[in-house]
């Protein structure tokens, strides 16, 4: 049986879409929990599973456009779930090669009447089989034209999203981010140094059934494709990778922990900087983990265990909350803090339509007010480190900005915005401060 035929993969999908756009679940957490729980699923299944829910959810706005272009009933006006699986239907009409349009028009129409909405049958094959017919002719905004609602459309992101990149970054630089988005990345991951050696590990993971490539940009940077299941790799399991990206690699980096320092990181789970900067310690010196909630806190617990950091703790507490025992005790504070996420669009594929311009606003208040007391927590002469996975000047450079007319015992080292696609997958921002002595 191909994966065209297979009805209850397509109703998985369905679940999966819904529980995303209309229960606000995040779509890596949704999906991640479903292969989870279909584990006994073939490998091409899930692959076929993977592709549909991403690729319906990064391309939604151009998929709503299609749909409306062709359907007199508008896509909001759309019941939930004739929505989605009309919207996930033409993802398979337009940007799939692998399935026949008769065979995704036909599951489509079959899930509608299994999902109760018999007299909409005809609706539903109606528009698809037009869509199907039509679709090499289909009239986008120009871009000389509506140069926003162009890179909207054809790059499924809001307008608001567009114009805010528009204004701060310009047409160019906007569009080259918009392609970086959408262009499908290798999954990336951290070599275990203290563990394995880079050979060791391309050979391990080779043998697992996994193809693996070098990172050209980061020394303990790996590629890997191919794979079913990441978490069921023996390699996973024995903690002799994590998987992140280059760009927060980086941020970890730059850092710059000596082996004795002692390291604050305010928001850490589930431990990806806080591990790495443990592991250029090489065993000495202490890191402290800490992040809101037990369950976070329980995440990096759970990597400490995996990736045998020894010298590692993870602690539950609110960065909001201002810790008299830290003032002035820390070498390096990490505050890799809670941001509206625009970096890595590529990656967690709804993050763009639930953001919102209120929502950024009230990030940047969160986040100047954690800045307050990691200020604090640093030694006269230690380090701040601060880093965000967004693209959003507020939240980055103005930040930076803002700390240093706060305080001015602080001096920016180093500061620098990592576009999507630009060093690793992911768009970036970090900035390294350091406090002056003579405000002991
Ligand atoms: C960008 S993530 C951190 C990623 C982590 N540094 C890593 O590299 O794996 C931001 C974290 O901030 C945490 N957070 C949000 N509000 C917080 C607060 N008031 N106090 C402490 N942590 C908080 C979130 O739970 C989330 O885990």
């Amino acid at each position: 049986m191909t994966v065209t035929d297979k009805t209850d993969t397509r109703e998985i999908v369905l679940d999966i879409l819904l529980a995303v756009t209309r229960d606000g679940e995040y779509s890596h957490i949704a999906l991640k929990n479903t292969l989870d729980k279909y584990q006994y699923l073939e490998k091409r299944e899930r692959a076929f599973l993977t592709k549909v829910v991403e690729g319906t959810l990064e391309y939604q706005i151009r998929i709503d456009y299609i749909i409306n272009t062709f359907s007199n009933t508008k896509v909001h006006k759309m019941k939930p779930v004739i929505r989605c699986i009309l919207r996930s239907a033409v993802y398979q009409i337009c940007f799939l090669d692998g399935v026949p349009d008769s065979a995704a028009c036909n599951e489509a129409v079959k899930l509608a009447k299994k999902r109760g909405f018999h007299t909409l049958k005809g609706f539903v094959n109606g528009v698809l089989r037009n869509i199907a017919r039509n679709k090499e002719n289909i009239t986008y905004p120009e871009k000389e034209k509506e140069p926003v609602a162009y890179l909207s459309v054809i790059y499924s992101l809001p307008e608001w999203l567009v114009r805010q990149w528009k204004d701060e970054y310009g047409m160019e630089r906007t569009e080259q981010m918009a392609v970086a988005f959408l262009t499908e990345q290798p999954t990336t991951v951290r070599i275990n140094t203290e563990r394995i050696t880079k050979q060791e590990l391309i050979d391990r993971l080779q043998s697992e059934g996994v193809r693996v490539s070098e990172a050209v940009q980061m020394e303990d940077a790996l590629f890997l494709s191919g794979y079913d299941y990441l978490n069921k790799l023996k390699s996973f399991q024995e903690g002799l990778f994590y998987v992140q990206d280059i760009s927060s690699m980086t941020a970890a980096k730059e850092a710059g922990a000596k082996e004795q320092d002692v390291v604050l990181d305010l928001c850490a789970a589930p431990g990806g900087k806080s591990i790495y900067v443990a592991q250029q310690m090489h065993g000495k010196g202490r890191v402290i983990a800490r992040d809101l909630t037990p369950q976070k806190v329980f995440l990096i617990e759970e990597n400490i265990r995996r990736c045998q950091v020894s010298n590692m703790q993870a602690e539950c507490a609110d960065a909001r909350i201002f810790d008299a025992a830290w003032e002035k005790k820390a070498d390096v504070v990490i505050a890799d803090l809670p941001c509206s996420g625009l970096g890595v669009i590529g990656r967690k594929k709804d993050i763009k339509y639930k953001m919102t311009v209120e929502k950024e606003a009230e990030l940047v208040a969160l986040q100047r007010e954690i800045l307050k007391n990691a200020v604090r927590y640093v030694k006269p002469g230690g380090t701040l480190l601060y880093s965000t996975c967004t693209i959003h000047k507020a939240e980055n450079e103005e930040n930076v900005r803002w700390l240093s007319e706060q305080y001015p015992e602080l001096e920016v080292e180093l500061q620098k915005q990592i576009f999507p696609g630009e060093e690793g997958n992911d768009g970036f921002f970090v900035a390294r401060m350091k406090k002056g002595k003579k405000h002991e």
